[in-house]
């Protein structure tokens, strides 16, 4: 109880001192609407006064139900509206996504089906998040290919097709071996050892392409580990760093599959949201590139654990490195260099690794003590 009370005021803290608020920021960054014709509750609940429903863009969310999907849909649908944000994926959706606003079936292979997806409901902009992750590739790289690159094709063509916004999100995997590690910039060596790296690579270069040749409106992020409390990784290499703080509370037990010096770039779910959703609406104008690095914090196993064990002294990790995730790690970036996305459209990461701790633990915690309670 004393370590949810301690977890609790240093969380109402870090709260009180993030730059207030995201969502009003957003409001002055958006597109095509004044600030002035805008009002932001309390609640962080956003309201255009000025501007009708058809104002607003109308979004869809491919691979919907991977780690990143449903937050995204919640941040937006604050945002614009529960019905402007169809949540899609080929899996079926647990109750609590189901009830809280439009999902459907969208397979990215079959072409067909997201053209009438996009066209049926006015579609606007598209944020594609179907993929098969770095340590799935290297497990199914058929699989990888056919998501990853002809998906991408699909979506590719889909939203040059219907003069959409297209949101892809790229990945410290892009980079490999030969790239400069620490910081990685923005434009160097990207010859990457996985299938998920290579796929990603291609994305970036089909996209802006696309943009160059015929104007499509492609914009990319590369994103660091991603770290959520409520969201489970879907088979990547960072994915260590979500996995130990459920082991942390539930067992104080945990075997991590990389080395403890492995330093990898990692980010907050919020601080990753709160980009995609700023850069989304940034004005075509300010985007110098349309690929941009973003970085937060980059640590090892053994910081991180160094770091929960000040909230939970009896965690006990031990190593037992899995090759193939390690072989992909030791060629990735330790961190990003991001000045370009700072520049441009105003990047300011808000967490950094203690904020995240005590986040998790504290998300993590709660969580597990309201399941105990029924
Ligand atoms: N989570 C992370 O740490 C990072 C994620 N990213 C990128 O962000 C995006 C979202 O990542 P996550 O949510 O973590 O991925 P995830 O692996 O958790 O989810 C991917 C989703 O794609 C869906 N999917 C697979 N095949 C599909 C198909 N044929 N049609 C439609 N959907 C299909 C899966 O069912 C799954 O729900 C991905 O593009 C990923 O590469 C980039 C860097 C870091
Ligand atoms: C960093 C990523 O792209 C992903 N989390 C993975 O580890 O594959």
């Amino acid at each position: 109880m004393m370590l949810v009370v301690q977890l609790l005021k240093g969380a109402a803290k870090h709260a009180g001192s993030r730059p207030q608020c995201s969502v009003e920021r957003l409001f002055t960054a958006a597109r095509g609407i004044s600030s002035s014709s805008r009002q932001s509750s309390a609640s962080g609940r956003s309201q255009c006064s000025a501007c009708t429903d058809t104002d607003l863009p109308k979004v869809l969310i491919t691979g919907g139900l991977g780690q990143l999907g449903v937050g995204l849909a919640k941040m937006l649908r604050r945002r614009i509206g529960k019905n402007n944000v169809i949540l899609s994926d080929i899996r079926k959706p647990p109750n609590h996504v189901y009830h809280n606003g439009p999902f459907i079936f969208s397979d990215i292979l079959d072409y067909k089906n997201l053209r009438e997806i996009v066209v049926n409901n006015n579609i606007s902009w598209l944020v594609h998040y179907s993929a098969v992750l770095s340590a799935v590739g290297e497990n199914n790289v058929a699989l990888a290919k056919e998501v990853n690159i002809t998906g991408l094709h699909n979506i590719l063509d889909i939203a040059t097709e219907h003069g959409l916004r297209v949101f892809v999100p790229s990945t410290i995997g892009a980079f490999g071996p030969s790239s400069p590690r620490d910081p990685t910039p923005e434009l160097c060596v990207q010859r990457p050892r996985t299938i998920y790296g290579v796929s990603k690579v291609h994305a970036e270069l089909m996209g802006e392409y696309y943009h160059h040749r015929y104007g499509l409106d492609f914009r990319c992020l590369r994103y660091p580990g991603i770290i959520s409390a409520d969201s489970q990784p879907g088979g990547g290499t960072t994915d260590y760093a979500v996995q130990i703080f459920h082991a942390a509370v539930k067992t104080g037990q945990f075997e991590c599959n990389l080395r403890g010096d492995t330093r990898l770039p990692m980010m907050y779910i919020d601080d990753c949201l709160r980009a995609t959703l700023e850069f989304l609406e940034a004005p075509a104008e300010t985007l110098i590139n349309r690929t941009y690095n973003i970085n937060a914090m980059s640590f090892t196993p053994h910081d991180l654990t160094q770091e929960i064990q000040k909230f939970l002294p009896d965690l006990k990790v031990t190593y037992n490195v899995d090759p193939v995730r390690q072989a992909i790690a030791d060629g990735w970036p330790m961190a990003l260099e991001d000045s370009a996305a700072r520049r441009d459209w105003g990047w300011k990461h808000e967490y950094d690794l203690p904020e995240l701790v005590q986040t998790m633990v504290t998300h993590i915690t709660m969580g597990n003590q309201v399941a105990q309670a029924y």
